[in-house]
């Protein structure tokens, strides 16, 4: 069966912008088709692609920094552009995912793009693409697509640097496409995505360093051994100058926060560095920390916004007995970095605040990640921290289906709630051994922990805001983690 998309014209951008979303919700595939051969041959199309959008020339034109990590990437770019724009640079920021509205993934000077822009844009690219559509040579997937959008705009809108997140992986990302960035960069390395990338670091770090181009300058933070040697050994066979960065100095004010964005601002002020360099900017060397940073580096540092990483906000209805810690860890080593933001923020608010709180986790996880290196990180974390969560609440995330264009992967455990019950189980047993092996020490006499499993968010949300509303002199304070599209999710919901 054909579907075909047609752009409504009748000059109600809504209704436009809402049928743009639906042609791009057309090309979202299912996970199962990244079989390895495929991946090559998709990679390999994009350059077929960039040809039929007339954007050769301009993509080998740009002035990219390209970064790649498993975890930090787009904290890293996001700094980056913001210490750029300072510069007074006209910048082009692509990242991945959003959270709450596709157009979030496109910066232009360090504003999401219009949707009538993005409207006009998506179209061109979308009826150029599908005219030249066969057998051999489909519509680009979603991503992919997304990425040659990405250079359509920022080409198109003359940008003077690009800052562009990779996707998935390195090697064949789409934004792999680009032959020759200034500077490339990767940001922390650990176990994600591992049914694409391999199962050891070496191999993930193999994968990631597919970014790494001739003679182009590349930078990261300190690695575990096993993956730095792999960087050092694929750096070295292309003459790429690989430095490694240490995490900046905290006295530094961030816009982000967390002790992990130290790395990422680390990362983003060498990348900035190299990059003014190489465009005749000269400043004082920021690699060298002792000198201090130029007042731009830390303006643009101190005001990077990225929505969803660790970002507290109230309740819309009950802001004084509800507040949110929202922040879309869902690897392993991100889990131990948001549990001890979390506790952090805990207990400089028991400081502050008079009212008797109680911690909650609010917590999905896509069916491709293993809770069982998830969810026993986050809770040991913060137990060692010294906060407990008195309740859990597992809950799906709002199926793709009924958030048009607003994510790249199917995931299947979305409608279903044997998944959010096998996660209950798992919270139940960690709860239990630890039970146990504190039975004879200060677990004693301890409330049990309770769990729950909703069918929805806001069943969720509503069973929240219930029981706030009856005890009144308690302070809810929940974490939401596990997945950035279950804080997308929150927040589309207390947003309304
Ligand atoms: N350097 C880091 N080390 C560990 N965890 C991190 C680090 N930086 C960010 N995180 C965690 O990862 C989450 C996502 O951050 P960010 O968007 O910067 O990374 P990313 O690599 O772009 O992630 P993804 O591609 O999975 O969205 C944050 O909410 C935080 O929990």
């Amino acid at each position: 069966m054909f579907i075909i998309y047609v752009e409504e014209d009748d000059g109600d951008l809504s209704g436009r912008y809402q049928s743009t979303l639906d042609a791009l919700s057309s090309l979202i595939t299912k996970r199962g088709r990244f079989a390895s051969n495929n991946q090559s041959h998709r990679f390999r199309l994009l350059f077929h692609y960039l040809k039929v959008l007339e954007l050769e020339d301009a993509v080998s034109q740009m002035k990219i920094i390209h970064v790649a990590g498993t975890k930090g990437k787009g904290s890293t770019c996001t700094f980056a552009e913001s210490i750029l724009r300072c510069y007074g640079l006209r910048t082009g920021l692509f990242t991945s995912p959003h959270l709450i509205d596709v157009r979030e993934r496109f910066r232009l000077n360090g504003i999401e793009i219009s949707q009538e822009k993005f409207v006009d844009y998506f179209w061109c690219c979308f009826h150029k693409l599908k005219e030249k559509t066969s057998n051999e040579v489909p519509m680009p997937t979603y991503f992919c697509f997304l990425a040659l959008l990405a250079f359509k705009i920022f080409a198109t809108e003359q940008v003077d640097v690009v800052i562009l997140e990779v996707g998935l992986g390195g090697r064949f990302d789409a934004t792999n496409v680009i032959q020759k960035p200034v500077v490339c960069g990767i940001s922390s390395l650990g176990y994600d995505h591992m049914e694409i990338l391999g199962y050891t670091l070496a191999e993930i770090a193999a994968e990631k360093a597919g970014i790494f181009k001739s003679g182009v300058p590349a930078f990261t933070v300190p690695q575990p051994d096993e993956a730095m040697r792999v960087l050092n050994e694929k750096a070295s066979k292309l003459e790429v100058n690989l430095q490694v960065v240490p995490p900046l100095d905290t006295s530094q004010r961030l816009g982000l926060q967390g002790e992990h964005q130290y790395l990422n601002a680390g990362l983003a002020v060498a990348l900035c560095f190299t990059f003014l360099k190489e465009i005749g900017i000269e400043e004082k060397n920021c690699l060298n920390q002792t000198n201090g940073l130029p007042a731009k580096f830390i303006s643009g540092l101190s005001n990077a916004y990225l929505m969803g990483r660790a970002m507290v906000v109230p309740d819309s209805e009950l802001p004084e007995e509800i507040v949110y810690y929202l922040d879309g860890a869902h690897s392993p080593e991100s889990m131990v970095a948001c549990a001890i933001w979390f506790s952090k923020q805990i207990k400089q608010n028991q400081e502050s605040n008079q009212k008797r709180s109680e911690q909650i986790l609010l917590f999905n996880c896509m069916s491709v990640r293993d809770p069982s290196l998830l969810l026993p990180r986050l809770r040991s974390k913060c137990i060692d921290q010294g906060v407990d969560f008195k309740r859990a609440i597992f809950v799906p995330n709002v199926s793709v289906y009924n958030q048009v264009g607003s994510s790249s992967n199917v995931d299947p455990s979305a409608g279903s709630r044997t998944w959010q019950l096998g996660l209950q189980r798992l919270w139940e047993s960690l709860a239990r051994g630890e039970a146990r092996s504190n039975s004879r020490s200060d677990y004693k006499g301890k409330e049990e922990v309770k769990s729950f499993v909703f069918s929805s968010l806001p069943l969720a949300v509503d069973w929240l805001r219930d029981n706030a509303r009856q005890s009144k002199q308690v302070r809810f304070q929940v974490l939401v983690t596990g997945s950035l599209h279950l804080v997308g999710d929150l927040l589309r919901l207390i947003k309304k």
